[in-house]
Order: structure tokens, then sequence, then C-alpha cells
């Protein structure tokens, strides 16, 4: 299989700001990858250059193996932009049905708007439709061309959780069936839940890319939670596996690479210690040790 995206030392400018700063990425069919990174990471310059909707400053991509715009303009690729216009006097329907005309092989408009949710307001007019409505139907219309590759930003802004739920369902039915989706988001647990991979956006440069657990295990994939009076915060730095600790009152964190190794040596060290539990880093502390170059 080829690859659906291919960003090669891409970077961009926009006057003194570095948004991207040499950024390499290739995606490859089928894969569904999440873009994460905090506020002005770079998400959407990134996937804006990818759909060749920006020019970047230096850097070479390709889409299904042509010119960005190339792919975009023969349908081949389906975008839910952060935000954007939508024409406000039509009716739901007539928009999903007239952007269906456009594509050379469009799936049926009510299938679509099934996919999107969209159908219980399916004769109302836009300009009528609240935020998360309007953003159900700017799904249908990313979804109606049957592209082979979905480019989506932030895709669950503003959506309920039903929502949520049948835009993840209608991604991932299409990446079952070979296609691709590139998506940024904030939402860590989305990354965590819908990606096969995450690419880690810090400043304009990838600062981690690769599968979910791997970018997890980057920074110790486990937490040892106890309650300790007393503790010795070098002690507790120094126990075997301990990557990083946190002390607040009696409750005592342990961010480790090897929890049996640390629970046996605080087992050792503290007898009195208590309520002792282990728990999988979430996303959230991952994404923050990353970001923050592993200040800890
Ligand atoms: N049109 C523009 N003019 C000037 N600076 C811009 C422009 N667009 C983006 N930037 C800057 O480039 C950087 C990257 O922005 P970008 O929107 O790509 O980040 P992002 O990761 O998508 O952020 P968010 O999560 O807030 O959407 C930020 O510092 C932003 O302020």
């Amino acid at each position: 299989m080829g690859n659906a995206l291919e960003m090669e030392a891409v970077s961009k400018n926009y006057g003194r700001i570095a948004a991207l700063g040499g950024v390499d990425l290739d995606v490859g069919e089928g894969e569904t990858v999440a873009v994460l990174g905090p506020n002005g990471a770079g998400k959407s310059t990134l996937l804006s250059i990818a759909l060749g909707l920006l020019a970047p400053g230096a850097g070479s991509v390709r889409v299904l193996g042509r010119a960005p715009l190339e792919a975009l303009r023969t349908g081949r690729v389906g975008v839910l932009p952060q935000e954007s216009g939508l024409l406000e006097d039509v009716r739901v329907a007539e928009l999903v049905r007239a952007v269906a005309g456009m594509y050379p092989r469009a799936m049926a408009p009510e299938r679509a708007m099934r996919a999107a949710g969209v159908e219980e307001f399916a004769g109302q007019r836009v300009g009528r439709l609240s935020g998360g409505q309007r953003q159900r139907v700017r799904f249908a219309l990313c979804v109606v061309g049957d592209p082979e590759l979905l480019v989506l930003d932030e895709p669950t802004v503003g959506l309920d959780v039903e929502s949520r739920r049948s835009l993840w369902q209608e991604v991932r039915s299409r990446t079952a069936a070979g296609r691709t989706a590139v998506f940024a988001t904030h939402y860590l647990t989305e990354a965590d839940d819908h990606a096969d991979r995450i690419v880690l956006l810090a400043q304009g440069k990838v600062v981690a890319d690769g599968p979910v657990a791997a970018v997890k295990s980057l920074v110790g994939g486990l937490e040892v939670r106890c309650a300790l009076d007393g503790a010795n915060p070098a002690l507790l730095a120094a126990l075997p596996g301990v990557l990083h600790t946190v002390i607040e009152g009696h409750a005592v964190t342990l961010r480790t690479n090897d929890s049996d190794a640390t629970l046996r040596a605080l087992f050792a060290t503290y007898e009195q210690v208590r309520q002792v539990r282990v728990e999988s880093t979430d996303l959230e502390s991952a994404f923050l040790s990353l970001t923050e170059g592993g200040r800890d």
C-alpha cells in the first residue's frame, strides 16, 4: 500500500512566527492518525498545507501521490475544516445533494446525512441551525464524496456525546474499509480512543510519533499511587523504575517504567504505606511530559 500523505521538511512562517519547523510526516493508506498538540502547536497549519490550501514556506507535500490541490479537486480528499462558512439560505438536504453532485463518485446523499446525524433537521435552512448542527452538516459534506482520505480539524468541537459517537463510528467504518483519516484534536482521549497512531506537535515540531501505546510508554506507562506519612522525596525518587514523583500531603504518585520493582521497593522501604494502587498513566500526562520537554 502507498502513502496517503507525504510531507518532507515542511516549514511555514507567518512573519516572524515559525508555525512549522521542518515537519516530516508519512501517513500510510488505511491509517488513522491523530495530530495532537496544544493551542498554537501548528496543527491547523499542518493540515492546511497537507490540503494545498496553504503553501509551505519550504518542503514538499504529496497527497495520494499527487500535488495536494489536485487530490482535493478530484474529490479524493474529504475535508472538515475547523471553521467554515456554509450557505445560509439553502435547506440541509439541498446542500448535501448539491455537494454530492460535484463529486465523481459520491455516496447517496441520504447515506451521508444518516452518517452525520443530520436527517432530523434535513428540511431546515442552514441559517437556523445551532453550532453543533452546523458541524454535523460540515461532516456530511466531508464524507459525501466518498473520499479516500479524510482530513478533520478538531472534528468534534461543539458536538454532543451522541453526535461524537456517530462521527467516530463513520470514521472508523471508513478506515476499516481501507480509507485513511488524519485528524487534529485537543481531546487526548479522542486520540487514544480513535487513532492508531499519534503525531504529537509542539511549537511546530513533531516531538513524538508512533502508536498510541508507544507514545504513552515514552513517559512511563504506569503510576503507583499511595498514601504515605513522612515520605522522603529523594528516597522515593531513587526507588527502582521511578521516573517522576509528586507528593501532595499524604498522597504520593510515582510514575514508573517498572511498577513491580517500584512496588517491591516501596513496601520494603515504608512499611506504613497505605492504599497502594497501580494505574495507567493517562494520555494527558504523557502529553504534558513530552510537550514540556520532560522537565520532570
Ligand atoms: N494567518 C496567520 N497569521 C499569523 N500567524 C498565524 C496565522 N495562523 C496561525 N498563526 C500562528 O501560527 C502558529 C500555529 O497556529 P495553528 O493554528 O497552526 O496552531 P494549532 O495547533 O492549530 O492551534 P489551535 O489548537 O489553537 O487550533 C500559532 O502561533 C499561530 O498564532
